[in-house]
């Protein structure tokens, strides 16, 4: 059945109920993807360090079936020249609920659009989920790192990011600029004749699904406030609809009231009884706020590309993208990953921090329930970080620090398990 999969004997498929909760068996088959570039020095060590943290927490009661799909490069070299996302990865994805994956190039200009976009856009991947907290040890370019503590929604199928853009002098950019200036009155398109044109779809329904899963995880994890992110004083109806869409929805669903008049809203937490707080910020002084107040930002929501920047800039101020984790999900469907990308220049020098995808694969054992694993995985990172034997990234910040390989730190934390 399968083209080029190897399905693994013994293990089985997690599934999933109507309520979207899940069936995981104790040989659930879990399908990865290497990635490109970095991909392949990183994805190896998370493969370790997570069947090291399972086989110490369940003492061979539970074990991950790992099973290779492909996407990228290595498609190309399996599939044929320009299959870079074969169809059966898709379709794997989709029926094997649970997956992870290595970093995927995108050129920048021409070529191939991004497969890290297409695979969130053809599964509807429309949540975006990076937290972002501190390890202490961890070098920091700001004073107090610890008071980070936030975990981003971002919108994942919209925006200017869904790739809707024609190329400047194109058949397609000139119909749609003489569109816009004759039947739609557009008159600010400054250089008409060699503009290439780009388009930014923002819906209430793509933003009610996000922000709604914003709220629930405010509620469920007891947080105290979720900032809709926002750039609506220029881009009113998309962006300034995600905001307004935002605050209608936590009164239309979750019983938010105006807290002073607004546009603020709260509401209390049916779980705790404590008041949950919905505000915004626009993003150009929500990227100064959180380095000068990150305590007062909880749970962020916000559309695609603001999410993108935010993801790296917050990753920055707790010890940059090496150990900034992220999962991609549907309400059934969930595909872990790293916020950074190849790193080319590394790749395949065995040494970049392989933290972001062993931290990924960390929620994906949460998501699983596999909670002991999970905590292994964190008081391992905690304790190896702690202990100074670090990749470059941390080394070259850290005074006293022995620098060790992508390879050699998964080691240190198995060590420490
Ligand atoms: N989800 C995905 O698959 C993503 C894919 N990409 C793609 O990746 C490619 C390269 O993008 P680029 O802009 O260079 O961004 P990258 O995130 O790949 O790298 C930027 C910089 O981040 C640091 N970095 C990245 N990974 C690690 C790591 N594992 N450990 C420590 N530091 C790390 C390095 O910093 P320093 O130089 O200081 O050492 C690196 O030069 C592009 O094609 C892009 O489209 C980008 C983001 C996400
Ligand atoms: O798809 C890509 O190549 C980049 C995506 C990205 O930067 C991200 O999702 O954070
Ligand atoms: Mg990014």
């Amino acid at each position: 059945m399968s083209q080029h999969v190897t399905v693994p004997a013994g293990g089985q498929k997690i599934t999933v109920n109507a309520d979207f909760s899940l069936n995981v068996p104790d040989q659930p088959i879990i399908p990865y993807i290497e990635g490109d570039g970095t991909g392949l020095d990183i994805t190896p060590v998370m493969l370790k360090v997570v069947d090291a943290a399972v086989a110490k927490s369940y003492g061979g009661k539970r074990r991950i079936h790992w099973m290779e799909i492909f996407a990228g490069e290595k498609a190309t070299k399996v599939y044929g020249a320009d299959v870079w996302l074969p169809d059966e990865t898709l379709d794997i994805v989709k029926d094997y609920i649970i997956s992870i994956k290595g970093p995927l190039t995108t050129p920048v200009g021409g070529g191939i659009r991004s497969l890290n976009v297409t695979l969130r856009q053809q599964l509807d991947l429309y949540v975006c989920l990076r937290p972002v907290r501190y390890f202490k040890g961890v070098p920091s370019p700001v004073k107090s790192p610890e008071k980070v503590d936030m975990v981003i929604f971002r919108e994942n199928s919209e925006d200017i990011y869904a790739g809707i853009e024609y190329e400047a002098g194109s058949d397609q950019a000139r119909k749609l600029i003489a569109f816009l200036k004759d039947e739609m009155g557009a008159t600010k398109i400054r250089f008409p004749g060699t503009s290439a044109i780009g388009v930014k779809p923002v819906s209430i329904e793509g933003t009610e699904r996000l922000v709604r899963k914003a709220l629930q995880y405010a509620i469920d994890n007891d947080r105290p406030s979720v900032t809709l992110v926002h750039k609506g004083n220029i881009m009113k109806f998309t962006e300034g609809g995600f905001r307004d869409w935002g605050y209608a929805l936590a009164q239309k669903e979750f019983g938010a009231q105006l807290i002073d008049g607004g546009p603020w809203v709260k509401f209390k937490n049916p779980k705790t009884g404590r008041d949950i707080t919905v505000k915004d910020v626009i993003a150009d002084a929500f990227l100064q706020q959180i380095i000068l107040r990150p305590a007062e930002y909880s749970v962020i929501a916000t559309l695609n590309l603001n999410g993108d920047y935010i993801s790296d800039a917050l990753a920055a101020q707790v010890g940059g993208i090496g150990i900034a984790p992220g999962a991609n999900m549907s309400d059934t469907v969930a595909m872990f990953e790293a916020t950074h990308g190849t790193a080319p220049k590394y790749a395949g020098k065995d040494y970049v921090n392989p933290g972001s995808e062993i931290l990924s694969a960390e929620m994906m054992l949460r998501h699983m329930g596999w909670t002991e694993a999970a905590d292994l995985i964190i008081a391992s990172m905690e304790r190896a970080i702690l202990s100074k034997k670090v990749t470059y990234d941390f080394a070259r910040l850290m005074d006293g620090a022995t620098q060790v390989s992508c390879s050699g730190f998964g080691d240190v934390m198995i060590e420490h398990m």
